[in-house]
């Protein structure tokens, strides 16, 4: 079996097969990695795991992306490049050796000195700490000079490594993957979703940076490119209402899911609703409340309300979702296609798919009054259903 590369929408089924995979390699007697980027994906990678092995494993081993570089690929073999130890991480969401607001370096940052690596363009000033955003770049150095050791290591210890969430990669991450891939030639399964794009590892523009880019590259290290169909998390309307997120882009959604569950069923599908209304829903629905950022929906929701934003929501599934959008989602439900065309970037528009698409059964956007009439989706009407009178 060659190294493959699964791309596929939101709750295919990605995170499932990873599950399922990896439990059989460790009834094999082997042991499993899982490498992914956001906390949430790894707490929720665990805790499916545990639902579905009936209990935790040594051999199942999750770690976020820069854990892994530094333990895995870095530290093992770091005295090919720097002596002292490297301790720890240092996030870097901006290049830091351009001074703040410019494109100009400090002085001394560049990546060599003659032939050696410069630690001041890896680590911080007291060099024990390593530049998140550099790991993957210093990770490929020290391959390069160890001749490939930290991925010898790697084949060693684990006999499937999955990354996760493979749509977040760019640049360096892809030569690490591509050292990895000499090594370990049918071991290795990147799993992603184009559609859910909304971190990036790394600043800069280094390739790959685009889908089609990441998908030549994956061509080029000869992955067996998958996909996984249907989605098996949302009823039809939600993945039709998804659908319309990047519309010409993806062939329609089918859904797996043929019944709405009778503890449900008295409320489903997609709404708008008031803010006025979002205490009663909240009561008649105890939906999860997603919202764009963690200031968002103040003068409605309960204070101590447990909210995900649409960020930390990546890799989740809820059989009812409240939605606390920006303005700029709510007029493209209501119609307005052009709100996305001066992005840089595709975060927003893929936020609002990883938002929608949380929702097994039921969803709802809170639309001030003003934007109401505008929306296409059905204003929920208020009223408690039948069954949840009868329980008054
Ligand atoms: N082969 C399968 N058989 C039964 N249930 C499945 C199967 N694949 C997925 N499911 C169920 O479908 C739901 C969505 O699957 P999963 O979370 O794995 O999707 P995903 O592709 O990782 O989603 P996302 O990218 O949106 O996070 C889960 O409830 C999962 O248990």
């Amino acid at each position: 079996m060659a190294n493959e590369f699964w791309i596929a929408g939101a709750g295919s089924g990605k995170t499932h097969k990873i599950i399922q995979d990896a439990i059989e390699v460790i009834e094999a007697g082997g042991r499993v990695l899982v490498v992914t980027y956001t906390t949430s994906n790894q707490a929720e990678l665990r805790s499916r795991f545990v639902e579905v092995y009936g209990k935790s494993s040594d051999d199942f081993v999750v770690k976020g992306l820069f854990s892994f570089y530094l333990e895995d690929l870095v530290r093992p073999y770091q005295n090919v490049v720097f002596p002292e130890r490297i301790a720890t991480t240092a996030f870097t969401e901006h290049n830091p050796h351009l001074r703040p607001g410019t494109k100009n370096w400090f002085p001394n940052r560049g990546e060599k000195i003659g032939d050696a690596l410069n630690p001041l363009h890896f680590l911080t000033s007291c060099k024990t700490k390593a530049y998140t955003g550099l790991l993957a770049k210093l990770a490929t150095r020290i391959a390069t000079k160890s001749k490939n050791a930290p991925a010898k290591r790697l084949k060693d210890i684990y006999q499937r490594v999955f990354f996760d969430e493979v749509q977040d990669l760019v640049g360096w991450d892809y030569d690490v993957i591509k050292a990895l891939s000499k090594v370990m030639p049918d071991s290795i399964c990147c799993v992603g979703d184009f559609r859910q794009t909304i971190y990036t590892t790394t600043f800069g523009h280094k390739a790959p940076e685009t889908p089609v880019q990441k998908i030549e590259c994956f061509q080029g290290l000869k992955f067996e490119q998958r996909s996984l169909p249907k989605n098996r998390r949302c009823i039809q309307e939600i993945c039709d209402l998804s659908d319309t997120i990047h519309p010409g882009l993806y062939q329609k959604t089918l859904s797996e899911v043929e019944n709405v569950p009778d503890e449900v069923a008295h409320h489903y599908g997609a709404f708008v609703i008031k803010p006025s209304q979002v205490s009663d829903y909240l009561a008649m629905f105890k939906p999860q409340v997603l919202r764009w950022s963690s200031s968002m929906g103040k003068g409605y929701l309960p204070p101590s309300l447990s909210c995900h934003t649409f960020g930390s929501s990546k890799g989740l599934g809820f059989d009812r979702v409240l939605i606390v959008s920006p303005e700029k989602h709510l007029k493209y439900l209501g119609g307005d296609d052009k709100v996305f065309d001066k992005d840089k970037t595709e975060e927003s528009r893929n936020k609002l798919y990883v938002a929608i698409t949380r929702a097994r059964y039921s969803l709802a956007f809170v639309v001030e009054d003003e934007l109401i009439d505008k929306m296409q989706l059905p204003l929920w009407d208020g009223d408690p259903p039948e069954v949840l009178r009868g329980a008054d």
